[in-house]
Order: structure tokens, then C-alpha cells, then sequence
């Protein structure tokens, strides 16, 4: 089963709308069709970049996708600061990240509500791109692959399969986000392939193997080959080095590094 790679740009709290169009025109440039045939390229703007990105990904036809880095749980109403899922998909956004481990940190955000966000996305015809990971205490603790597959069966309860087989898993260890310390390709193997056998489980193994699942955590253009080697990870979801437009063209180049 050969499944497309997909490479994200999550630029977190990074980048204003001029700077994101400035941003996108800099990697439209540098990516050519040969690269979108091999890869699939994703950014993940901040909310206020979205119509800029995709006024230039509509005007000038470009391959790029994009998504948000969040979706509100509900679809409509007094829900001051939210944004809806009706809002992304009209801005015509592919992806929508779902519980990144910084918003499970700082905004405390539960197993229970990103299940709801995962059910909205997909009320609203967009793919998730579910982000799950331990912390350092669990890892140390050896109990990583049983605290992120708590992760997965969380999110996907009630999920239809006609559904799931759509959705990104993205596995990013707490440890290794924006610390430059990255999962050994092993690491990496370890949990992806044991998310894979819970999809199966959940589901059945056609499922499984077309899902796929990105490594996220201090990816960069000199890691991200033997990262992509492992037959488990199939993606990258790509913070710092996001923000660089030569590294982020570099990690989707990743067959040459
Ligand atoms: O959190 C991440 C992507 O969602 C990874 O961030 P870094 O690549 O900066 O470690």
C-alpha cells in the first residue's frame, strides 16, 4: 500500500497575514509540480492568515493545501472567540489540526472535546489531522505506546469508518516539540506502527493501511530522511523549521536529503 506523504507547515502563533502571503509566494516559487507529485505540501497559518493564503493559492492555482490549526467543537452561536468549522471550510481550508499537545497544555483541552472537534471537522468536509504524543514522565516511564493509543481511541470514539479512513494522525512526543531533541527513527516507528494496529483494531487493516500518519517533533531537513525511511510514518508535521521556506522546501524534498 503506498500512501501519498504529506508534509505540514504548523507555524503555530507565527507569522502575520502579510508575512504568511510573503511566506506561501516564497514556497510556491521553490516547489515545482514534480515535488506536488511526490508530496503532498500543507501550511497551518494562524486563523487571521487563511484568507490571505488562499487568495493566493486560488488566484495563482497553486498546489499548495492549507487548514487551521484549530476548529470549535460547536458549529454556530455565542461562543466568543471560536472559530466554526463552517468558517474553515469556506475559506475553502483542506485540514484542521486537532488537540496539538500545546493545546492540550495550555488550554486543557480533553480526549472527550477533541472526539467533539474530530466530529465537527468532519461535519464540515474537513480532514483532521489528529495530533497525539506523551509527555516526558510517560515516556520515561515506558508507557508511551499505551498513553497515545488512549490518545487515538479517545478521539475516534464514535467515528464511522466511512469517516476515519480520511483522517491524519500526527505522532508528536510532548518531549521532543521545538526542543531539538528528535525521536530516534525507531521512536518514531515504535508508536506509529502501533497506532496503525489500533486502526486495525478499530476498524479493520484495509483502513489502517490507508491512513496516514505523520512523526511531528524537532523535524528538520537533516532528520526527516531517515525518519520517512520507517515504514510506519508517512509524513511530517513540521513547526520551526516550517517557518524557514528553503528547510520547510528541503523536508518535502526529503527523498534528496
Ligand atoms: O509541534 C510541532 C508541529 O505541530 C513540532 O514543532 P517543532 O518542529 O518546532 O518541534
Amino acid at each position: 500500500m503506498t500512501r501519498m506523504p504529506l508534509m505540514a507547515g504548523n507555524w503555530k502563533m507565527n507569522l502575520n497575514h502579510l508575512e504568511a502571503i510573503a511566506h506561501t509566494q516564497k514556497l510556491a516559487f521553490a516547489l515545482a509540480d514534480k515535488d506536488y507529485e511526490a508530496v503532498e505540501v500543507a501550511v497551518l497559518p494562524p486563523f487571521t492568515d487563511l484568507r490571505g493564503v488562499q487568495t493566493l493559492v486560488d488566484g495563482d492555482k497553486l498546489k499548495i493545501k492549507y487548514g487551521a490549526q484549530d476548529i470549535s467543537a460547536h458549529d454556530s452561536g455565542a461562543y466568543t472567540g471560536e472559530i466554526s468549522g463552517a468558517m474553515l471550510s469556506k475559506l475553502k481550508c483542506t485540514y484542521v489540526a486537532i488537540g496539538h499537545s500545546e493545546r492540550r497544555q495550555y488550554h486543557n483541552e480533553t480526549d472527550d472535546l477533541c472526539n467533539a472537534k474530530v466530529k465537527a471537522a468532519y461535519r464540515h468536509g474537513l480532514t483532521p489531522i489528529l495530533c497525539v504524543g506523551e509527555g516526558l514522565e510517560i515516556r520515561k516511564a515506558g508507557q508511551q505506546v499505551q498513553y497515545t493509543l488512549n490518545q487515538v481511541d479517545g478521539a475516534l470514539k464514535d467515528i464511522p469508518a466511512e469517516q476515519a479512513e480520511s483522517i491524519v494522525i500526527a505522532y508528536e512526543p510532548v518531549w521532543a516539540i521545538g526542543t531539538g531533541e528528535v525521536a530516534t527513527p525507531e521512536d518514531a516507528q515504535e508508536v506509529c506502527g502501533a497506532i496503525r494496529g489500533r486502526l486495525a483494531e478499530l476498524y479493520s487493516q484495509e483502513l489502517a493501511d490507508k491512513v496516514r500518519i505523520q512523526y511531528g517533533g524537532s523535524v528538520k531537513s537533516g532528520n526527516v530522511a531517515a525518519i520517512m525511511a520507517q515504514p510506519d510514518v508517512d509524513g511530517a508535521l513540521v513547526g520551526g523549521a516550517a517557518l524557514d521556506a528553503d528547510e520547510f522546501v528541503k523536508i518535502v524534498r526529503f527523498r534528496d536529503q
